[in-house]
């Protein structure tokens, strides 16, 4: 008799991992900061904020240009209504596109797992034309909860089919908060080394890094 084992879930980061948005987060920060009369931010300070969301990337901000909490509040909410849909300076890196339909017909179910709130995320998966492959999005506002609490990627785990209990799977993701999510409840992590990582590759616990897209399935098929 043989025994068949079913393709596992693949879960993906977005920004930094998936997509370049930092030009279209900086922008829609610089738009906000120039409203209120701050001057702007450059791209590799704004870079360097991202990853715990849009709370932690706005709290970074004001730290950094000394902005009170009103203001920073009415600030984000100006960021959000241009940020919902800014797709227009993000790039998807190279192969992509092309990887998660390898991935996807290779029979993977793939899902998302993002600190970007929702509505920016679908805006870009969208403009990408990728809204289709995933067939669920875990995003920064969808639960209380955001990574690096693993409970959104167990969520999306789950939502692809994993055990709750023990979620199989693989998370593919560039920064600390995904490579801690993914430790906490022990599901193998693939790192993208280009994203907006802070930390030196060796001090981020991952089963294995990449540095090119066509490198994952291979990484993702060693863990099936
Ligand atoms: O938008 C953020 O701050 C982080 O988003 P990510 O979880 O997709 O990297
Ligand atoms: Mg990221």
């Amino acid at each position: 008799m043989s025994v068949c084992f079913a393709p596992c879930p693949v879960v993906f980061d977005l920004d930094g991992t998936l997509i370049d948005s930092a030009p279209d987060i900086h922008a829609c920060v610089n738009a906000a900061l120039n409203r209120y009369g701050y001057s702007p931010l450059e791209l590799n300070q704004v870079r360097g904020f991202i990853g715990g969301g849009v709370g932690v990337l706005w709290d970074r901000i004001a730290a950094a240009c000394d902005i009170d909490t009103t203001t920073k509040t009415a600030m984000l909410s100006a960021f959000m209504t241009r940020y919902e849909n800014a797709t227009e300076l993000t790039i998807l890196f190279d192969d992509v596109a092309k990887v998660l339909g390898t991935l996807a017909d290779r029979g993977h179910p793939l899902g998302i797992c993002t600190n970007k709130p929702l509505a920016p995320t679908k805006a870009v998966l969208r403009h990408f034309n990728l809204g289709n492959l995933f067939q669920t999005i875990v995003a920064g506002d969808t639960q209380p909860e955001k990574k690096p609490n693993p409970t959104p990627l167990r969520i999306a785990l789950v939502n692809l089919g994993a055990d709750p209990s023990q979620p199989n799977g693989v998370f593919v993701g560039d920064s600390e908060y995904d490579a801690n999510c993914a430790a906490a409840i022990g599901v193998p992590f693939l790192l993208y080394s280009e994203g907006y990582r802070h930390t030196p590759i060796d001090r981020l616990p991952h089963r294995a890094s990449f540095d090119r897209f066509v490198q994952l399935p291979a990484l993702v098929e060693a863990e099936a």
